[in-house]
């Protein structure tokens, strides 16, 4: 049949197709001169062609295009029915022919007027002249006794999801009551059912004193439509809370929770997920939509009141660890000792070759664009100042529950979308990672891409100067005493202890890098987000995540780290398993901060995701904590 629509007439040209966009001319008319066209490229095997050609050519489709061309033309005729009462007039012309004297024709035009087809057809007829389409009820009983609760018949065909509601049954009268609806769910959008109303039967079974579980149970065994007869609430609940976006702090599994009213309604997260929370009228569940997910129905996640509750509980079961999270990064004193030990077993060198070693480093930290560019923020005592925090918090932290970070905070952050606008300073990009996973070496790059726009912040030490060095360039070298306040009066981001020197980088720093209107770039340890999350820095925060251990053993076969010990050496195998286990740790415990994950296998992709990444963050609108905004307004 293509094949011989194919060789049909030569094609029509242009002004045929632009007589057929005429209305009169019907859409069935364009899809014929349509066909005709493609007709043409069909015959040159042109891409594509075969199956455009095949869907317009469908039978299906040509009957549905007939279909509405009839419908236009009746609705722009506009016809009017010569009678309403088509079958009173067919019983009047039967009765007339049946006092008839018998003829072949009169018997004919009996036989049709008598079919049940031609009966049927008049009776849709009448029915649509007299635009007489609500159902037929039965009449309403003479007597009503007063004290009969008024009913309604609610039927639902289930199908494949859940009906939507849960059941509850009431404490005083026993009777089953639809305990929620919920949102975007069946019955919800029946528009039959709210919660309140009381259960009388379902599926012609009263429900008088069973249990919900029988109640449940019945339903899970019916399928099809089910009917339930229900006594309406006086006064069904109205939702009128406006929407409200947060941020999981923790996350959360229904079928862990023996509490939740029921664990298929429950809506599982994990930290950082954003959540849409269409209704908080219960003041224990709430509903909630994941916003990957809007267009499912809601689901049930605990109050912001009851999942505390239930972390403080979970939190005071567990064996008693020193937690972590409530310690400073500035190391304790005795831990510093032990560090000194390790030092003083293997290290040979000594503070001049520490000297020198800096001082190669120096050279690196320049970059050349026709033009030298100094790039601060990436000394090696910074850096291992950073490992040592590092170090002592994994070996701190083992055993230190999830949860720990929970419990300090609220479970829910309220978020808001936020886009930057042009004139606003730019966002903080922080880059966080386990030691050796590259987050310098990304760092660098992304500098190295554009030094006039991307910049580090310049630490603050309490060492002093070298020669060649500058105050403001490698470091701001500042007295103790002004360290220590900048610290009490939580103007430092991060900071820590080496060879007995603090080191750390300032919000005053990063501010300084964006009112030039630049991207300020640091890498920090995960315990210094919250600190940096602050209306005034923005932060956007990447966690740069190893891949598994064999891709990494290959990207990594050239690759050196910095060691404690003043020298660079090859990645070992314990370097890769231990970074590996650190960022799990890191992700575990901080993920919820993480507004974007890189992985950094191949060096190269991993630096173009950071710089498309990078530019979103400054571009696009992004989730932020709803106080950042609330406060810029009320300023
Ligand atoms: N994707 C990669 N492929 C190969 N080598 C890499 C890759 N990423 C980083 N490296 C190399 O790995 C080494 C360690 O990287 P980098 O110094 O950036 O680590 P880091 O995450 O900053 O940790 P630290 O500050 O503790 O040294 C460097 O020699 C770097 O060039």
């Amino acid at each position: 049949m293509i094949q011989s629509d194919k060789e049909t007439e030569p094609p029509k040209r242009d002004m045929e197709i632009s007589t057929a966009t005429n209305s009169k001319n019907g859409l069935s008319q364009i899809l014929r001169l349509v066909l005709q066209q493609l007709g043409l490229f069909y015959s040159r095997d042109v891409n594509g062609v075969c199956l455009l050609y095949d869907l317009l050519h469908s039978p299906w489709l040509l009957a549905l295009l007939k279909v509405y061309d009839c419908l236009q033309e009746f609705k722009e005729n506009q016809p009017v029915p010569a009678t309403v009462h088509a079958q009173v007039l067919s019983s009047e012309v039967m009765e007339v022919l049946c006092e008839t004297p018998n003829a072949p024709e009169i018997n004919e035009l009996r036989q049709i007027l008598e079919g049940p087809h031609f009966k049927a057809l008049l009776s849709a007829h009448d029915t649509v002249a007299q635009k007489d389409f609500e159902p037929l009820l039965p009449p309403l009983p003479d007597t009503i006794s007063e004290s009969e609760e008024a009913m309604r018949i609610v039927c639902l065909v289930k199908n494949q999801q859940p009906l939507g509601a849960t059941i509850k049954r009431h404490e005083m009268t026993g009777d089953i009551l639809v305990a929620r609806v919920i949102h975007g769910g069946l019955a919800e959008r029946s528009g039959l059912l709210y919660a309140g109303d009381k259960l009388v039967e379902v599926n012609g079974v009263s429900v008088e004193g069973l249990d919900p579980e029988q109640v449940i149970h019945i339903l899970t065994m019916s399928c099809g439509t089910i009917m339930f007869k229900v006594v309406p609430v006086s006064d069904p609940p109205v939702n009128s809370q406006k929407m409200v976006y947060v941020r999981a702090m923790t996350e959360y599994w229904p079928q862990e929770d023996p509490s939740i009213p029921c664990v298929d309604a429950g809506l599982p997260f994990q930290k950082g997920d954003i959540l849409q929370i269409v209704d908080q009228n219960d003041a224990l569940w709430w509903q909630a939509r994941r916003i990957s997910d809007l267009g499912t129905c809601a689901g049930l996640i605990p109050s912001n009141h009851l999942l505390k509750r239930k972390q403080r509980e979970f939190w005071w079961s567990q064996p008693y660890q020193p937690h972590c999270c409530l310690k400073s990064t500035l190391l304790s004193s005795m831990e510093e000792e032990d560090d000194m030990k390790i030092d003083e077993k293997c290290v040979e060198a000594d503070e001049e070759t520490f000297e020198s070693e800096e001082l190669s480093e120096d050279k690196e930290e320049f970059i050349d664009y026709g033009q030298k560019f100094y790039i601060a923020g990436f000394r090696r005592s910074m850096r291992l100042c950073r490992r040592k925090s590092h170090l002592s918090h994994l070996h701190s932290s083992v055993g230190c529950t999830s949860s720990c970070y929970g419990v300090v905070g609220a479970p829910y952050e309220e978020v808001v979308k936020y886009q930057r606008c042009p004139s606003d300073k730019h966002r903080l990009i922080v880059l966080v990672g386990p030691s050796g996973v590259g987050v310098n070496e990304l760092r660098r790059q992304l500098i190295e891409i554009n030094p006039s726009h991307f910049q580090s912040a310049v630490p603050h030490t309490t060492r002093p100067k070298k020669s060649y060095e500058m105050n403001g360039r490698e470091y701001h070298y500042v007295s103790k005493e002004t360290f220590e306040s900048l610290m009490h009066s939580h103007r430092m981001l991060e900071y820590g202890e080496y060879k007995g020197h603090l080191y750390g980088t300032s919000v005053d720093s990063v501010q300084a890098v964006l009112d030039e209107g630049k991207v300020c770039v640091m890498d920090l340890e995960p315990q210094g987000i919250q600190v940096a999350r602050t209306q005034e820095l923005k932060p956007y925060v990447i966690f740069v995540k190893p891949s598994n251990f064999t891709c990494m053993k290959q990207s990594r076969k050239n690759a050196k780290i910095i060691t404690d010990y003043f020298v660079e050496r090859k990645f070992k195998d314990e370097d890769l398993q231990e970074m590996e286990e650190l960022a799990q740790k890191m992700e575990t415990q901080f993920g919820q901060y993480f507004d974007q994950v890189i992985m950094n296998d191949n060096l190269q992709d991993a630096c173009v995701q950071l710089l498309s990444v990078v530019r979103k963050a400054q571009e696009e609108p992004q989730w932020v904590p709803a106080t950042w905004i609330a406060s810029a307004t009320e300023s």
